[in-house]
């Protein structure tokens, strides 16, 4: 499959997406950690891409997503941005009402 249509396949399916740096548990860059603990606070699961085990995704998400560097969360098929947006958002509780709505609805 096209890396593209592999990327959009990806962002479809999953209802909150984070592409990073190694895993949720064990975490290959600073960035990559901070996103990770916003999102476990949130308390949703969530389904993640290491983009370090996947080079093609990790070349052309960028410009598929018009966002330079990762971590990058989707949540319903939208970018919300990466760590420094996620850290904000948390610290307001917007990112726990974002992530919740999400869920619920794609469970409805
Ligand atoms: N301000 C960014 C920082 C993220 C960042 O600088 N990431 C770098 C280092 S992990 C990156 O993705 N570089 C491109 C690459 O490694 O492919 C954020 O809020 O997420």
């Amino acid at each position: 499959m096209d890396i593209i249509e592999t990327i959009k396949e990806q962002i479809a399916s999953n209802t909150v997406l984070l592409y990073m740096k190694g895993s949720p548990n064990a975490p290959q860059c600073g960035f990559s950690a901070r996103a990770t603990q916003a999102l476990m606070g949130c308390g949703e699961k969530f389904a993640y891409v290491d983009i370090l085990q996947n080079p093609e995704i990790r070349a052309n998400l960028p410009k598929y997503a018009n966002w330079p560097t990762f971590p990058q969360l989707w949540v319903a098929g939208e970018l919300v941005g990466g760590s420094d947006i996620l850290l904000e958002m948390y610290e307001k509780g917007e990112l726990q009402t974002l992530i919740k709505d999400a869920v619920q609805k794609a469970d409805a």
